[in-house]
């Protein structure tokens, strides 16, 4: 993408309202815009990012074995109050009427409406296990929304949906998406620890949060250090096989939240040398909750000996509008973010230290030809802008390779490249440039 072409509104200035690091650098590396309170919108460069990460999760999710589907955002309220939640769930829910007067509501989550769909289509355990799931739009009322897009109203939610025909081959489900957690975070440069939570108005009695260690964290947590350097599930691994031991090695470890942390048991389980107590920012959370939907919802399966049964449930959330400035807390410097290749909206920036100079302009755009036909993900400073202002702006916007081309090194047929993780920097041959990034 030429940046000259593109749409890349940085700001100069530290916006006033923003509290945290992330939020800051999100309004001023342009990737989203406040519309009203807690509603936002993405632009490209955000946007950008958002999707790496949807793709991501979805390439996780579909190596677990859940199948992506899609719900709408408005659901009826008839739904809801067959589950009870209509009422109970509080001012947290926008409640809508349409044009005939009918009572909607715009999704917080859709436990309810997955049911309903499981409900008309799926009658018998041949059918299980099953898992759905989609990556949507949510509501919540936030009294306070706050920090940009990591508390707002309207986000973006990956959830799915579990269903089995008892407890044990739920809770099987509930590991084949823990180890699915374990590899997703892990794949945007994040470390989520799995912590013991409180289950709230979702419900149930087995429930992980996952949380990213952070200063600006919303909540406090405490854990076994060990947990910050275990090995992560590979590629390979066999979602039909028994994940329990993969489940135990984690969970053996303490680690909970402030809702759930036990003091006498973390210090009798965590010697004081292993013991971390931090702010931490809750990006995922999982829940078994049996048969809390299915029974008023009347889900149920015929059994392998002919009987009713009602089916047992999971739901399993990630906020990927809240990873977007996860990521960011968890990876920035004074210079701007610092984005894992992973997610970044670019691989590489080609930066022309002298727009405007024949045989710079040249040598540029054949360079950019060549990289983006080796399938890289470049982003071209094209600009009439002073080369300091180029550096500040590929320092901001974080993209982890910044490749200079200018008069000079046209005269010695040499490129710099500079990581912006590490600021290391090497001089190459224009020639080798492909290879070495590639
Ligand atoms: N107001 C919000 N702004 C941004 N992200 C949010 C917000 N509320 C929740 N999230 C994200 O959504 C995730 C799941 O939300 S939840 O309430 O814990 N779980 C559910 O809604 C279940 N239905 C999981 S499918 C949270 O872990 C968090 O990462």
């Amino acid at each position: 993408m030429r940046l000259s072409r593109y749409f890349l509104p940085v700001l100069r200035d530290v916006p006033k309202e923003a509290e945290i690091v992330s939020h800051r650098l999100m309004l001023r590396a342009g990737m989203i815009r406040q519309q009203a309170s807690g509603l936002y919108s993405w632009l490209p460069l955000g946007y950008k990012v958002l999707m790496k990460v949807q793709r991501i999760i979805e390439e996780e999710q579909n190596r677990s074995g859940a199948i992506e589907l899609l719900m709408p955002t408005i659901q009826s309220a008839d739904l809801w109050r067959e589950s009870g939640r209509y009422d109970a769930y509080g001012k947290e829910m926008l409640r809508i009427e349409d044009r005939h007067e009918r009572e909607f509501l715009y999704g917080p989550t859709n436990e309810e409406m997955i049911t309903d769909i499981f409900r008309t289509y799926v009658k018998s355990y041949k059918d299980l296990p099953l898992n759905l799931y989609h990556i949507q739009w949510k509501f919540r009322d936030e009294v306070r929304p706050r920090f940009g897009t990591m508390r707002s109203r309207e986000f973006l939610m990956k959830d799915a949906y579990s269903f089995d025909l008892d407890k044990d081959s739920a809770v099987k489900a509930y590991e084949r998406m823990f180890v699915a957690y374990l590899r997703t975070y892990a794949r945007m440069g994040l470390t989520a620890i799995p912590m013991r939570a409180d289950t709230g108005p979702i419900g149930g009695d087995l429930s992980h949060e996952w949380i990213i260690l952070a200063e600006t964290g919303e909540s406090q947590v405490f854990c076994h250090r060990d947990l910050l350097e275990k090995p992560i599930p590979p590629k390979n691994v066999d979602f039909r096989g028994d994940l329990k031991p993969i489940f135990n090695d984690w969970t053996s470890l303490y680690a909970a939240t402030e809702e759930m942390v036990d003091h006498a048991e973390y210090e009798a389980a965590v010697p004081e040398d292993k013991r971390v107590s931090a702010r931490g920012i809750e990006v995922g959370h999982i829940f078994y909750f049996g048969t809390k939907y299915s029974e008023p919802m009347k889900a149920s399966v015929t059994g392998n000996d002919g009987k009713e049964t009602v089916v047992h449930m999971g739901s399993y959330g990630i906020g990927l509008t809240r990873v977007v400035p996860a990521i960011i807390e968890a990876s920035h410097d004074e210079n701007g973010i610092v984005w894992p290749v992973s997610v970044a909206p670019f691989e590489a920036v080609l930066i022309n230290l002298k727009a405007g100079d024949a045989d710079t302009d040249a040598a540029c755009d054949k360079l950019y030809g060549e990289l983006t036909a080796a399938g890289l993900d470049m982003l071209y400073d094209d600009r009439d802008q002073p080369a300091g202002s180029k550096f500040a702006t590929a320092d901001l916007v974080g993209i982890p390779y910044q490749i200079i081309l200018g008069p000079r090194g046209l005269k010695t047929g040499e490129v710099e490249i500079k990581h912006r993780k590490t600021g290391e920097r090497e001089t190459l041959p224009l020639a080798n440039v492909v290879e070495r990034v590639r």
